[in-house]
């Protein structure tokens, strides 16, 4: 994240320092992540890590989910794969609601007695691996009578950088699967795909 944080004035007297200091240690968290990855990829340890350079997008996200009379017509949030690398989500300690599908069924995040962190793999991982870890689909519910509240950091890569399987990946028995873009480009078609309900990784496969 940039020294100085690019949000409205109210965000920065109210949480700045605290958002800061929040992000600086999830940060650690995600590079430990990243570097776990690797080890699994039987990569150079850092190579996932080095992606990322100081110009690299942090992203955190308020979400205030209000009771809603009518959970059975209305979502928290509508089905979606995140888009930057990894997410770290601080979850609602009491309410649940998060949602992750696979093989056409929806499943229950608990909630936990504590403050819990998930880590989510997000589309962009998904493409750096060359379709090795998937970016799931997953969405929230709300709830008739109790708010909910998360909040997401999303760790992307620098705007100005090309979006592609890395190098390590790639052999001749496992060529790319998707191809190079953009990563500013691939954020503004990732907001065109979520409109529409699509997955903006689908659009790039080769
Ligand atoms: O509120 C949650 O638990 C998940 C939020 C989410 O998926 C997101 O902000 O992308
Ligand atoms: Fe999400």
């Amino acid at each position: 994240m940039r020294e100085t944080l690019p949000i409205g004035p109210y965000i920065q007297n109210l949480c700045r320092d605290d958002l800061h200091e929040y992000t600086s240690k999830s940060k650690r968290i995600k590079d430990d992540i990243l570097r776990a990855v690797a080890k699994l990829l039987e990569l150079d340890e850092d190579c996932l890590v080095n992606q990322f350079s100081n110009r690299a997008l942090t992203y955190a996200r308020f979400n205030y989910y209000p009771p809603c009379p009518r959970p059975d017509l209305v979502l928290g949030i509508k089905p979606h794969s995140d888009v930057y690398a990894l997410t770290v989500l601080l979850m609602d300690k009491d309410v649940a609601g998060l949602q992750f599908l696979r093989d056409g069924t929806w499943y229950n995040v608990p909630s936990a007695s504590n403050y819990t962190l998930l880590i989510n793999v997000g589309v962009t991982m998904e493409i750096m691996t060359n379709g090795i870890f998937k970016g799931p689909v997953h969405r929230v519910v709300t709830n008739s009578e109790k708010e909910r509240m998360s909040v997401a950091v999303f760790y992307g890569l620098d705007p100005e950088r090309e979006i592609g399987p890395i190098a390590q990946m790639l052999t001749e028995d496992q060529p790319a699967r998707y191809r190079e873009m953009k990563v500013k480009d691939f954020l503004v078609a990732h907001l065109e795909h979520f409109s529409r309900g699509e997955r903006v990784v689908d659009s790039l496969r080769i």
